[in-house]
């Protein structure tokens, strides 16, 4: 018996054509959505995941605003490509791609990104909406694995659900989401400090995996049949991904999400979204 697959690309290129459609209805009120990223330094990795969302922006007809800043920028100049980006109107959306260079106060950052523009949903202001239960941009990722787990029909109203990592972007935001009345799960949160992971881990109906731990989740912790969503983004010394599920989990899950081609996908669908999203709020404004 082998898991059925969370295919993330699929969902991902449905969210996409749905997309389109919308950004087409926009263009017919003379709106054109405008993703803006700002990339800080000079890492392979992040220059890659911002040109994915640059081609992403292409598909769906959403025009593209690229700025790039030097491993060297200080804070004052990375603020005031923000200062820019906030009073850009053809920029409807955009995020600042972290991590940014190490002496860099990227809170400090984040905070000065004008909550309405705020593509990432992970605005203070925003993140405290969701706390509140007031519309917002919601966060990529967790907006990501629900749309997944939904459109696969896994059951969550009433899962009992283990969320693994405390990081901003999933472990801290993903439980708020799982807890609204419209989701009804029950969360726990597990980290590196908790006693008895595997414990916890066994008790799950639904598995999120986001700690950056290659290979964390074992197939001996997983409850037969339980769905198991991989996050992780490590890399092996060929630049490969390692996600944080080991491969043989697939043999006793119910349903797992593969990486890459899982929840990478359905990050930037949910970001291209937000970008929608508000550019039809601003429009009814
Ligand atoms: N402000 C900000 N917002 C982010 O959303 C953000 C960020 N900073 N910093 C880094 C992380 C990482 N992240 C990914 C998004 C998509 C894939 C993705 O689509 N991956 C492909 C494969 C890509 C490959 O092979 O390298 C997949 O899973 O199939 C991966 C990683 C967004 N992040």
């Amino acid at each position: 018996m082998s898991a059925q697959i969370l295919d993330g690309k699929a969902a991902a290129a449905a969210i996409k054509q749905n997309l389109t459609s919308r950004v087409a209805g926009l263009a017919f009120h003379g709106i054109v959505p405008g993703l803006g990223t700002l990339l800080v330094g000079d890492d392979v990795g992040s220059q890659k995941y911002v040109a994915g969302k640059h081609r992403d922006c292409a598909a769906v007809g959403i025009a593209s605003i690229q700025r790039a800043l030097p491993a060297t920028a200080t804070q004052r100049e990375i603020e005031a490509v923000v200062a820019e980006l906030n009073a850009d109107p053809s920029c409807t959306g955009y995020l600042v791609q972290l991590p940014l260079p190490r002496g860099i106060d990227a809170n400090r950052v984040l905070e000065l990104i004008d909550p309405a523009k705020d593509a990432d949903g992970l605005h203070p202001t925003n993140l405290g909406r969701l706390v509140l239960g007031e519309e917002a941009p919601l966060p990529c990722t967790p907006n990501g694995i629900i749309r997944l787990l939904r459109r696969h029909g896994v059951e969550i109203d009433g899962a009992h659900v283990v969320v693994i990592g405390r990081g901003i972007t999933v472990g801290r935001s993903l439980p708020l989401l799982l807890t609204r009345r419209g989701e009804n799960a029950t969360v726990t949160q597990v980290h590196t400090g908790t006693r008895e992971m595997a414990a916890h881990l066994r008790q799950a109906d639904i598995v999120v995996a986001a700690a950056g731990v290659p290979h964390l989740v074992k197939p001996e912790d997983v409850k037969p049949g339980a769905a198991v969503l991989d996050v992780g983004v490590s890399r092996d010394e060929t630049g490969r991904i390692v996600g944080d599920v080991h491969p043989g989990v697939a043999e006793v899950a119910g349903w797992i999400s593969p990486n890459p081609g899982g929840v990478g996908p359905m990050t930037r669908a949910m970001l291209l979204e937000n970008v929608v999203t508000s550019a039809e709020r601003a429009a009814r404004a």
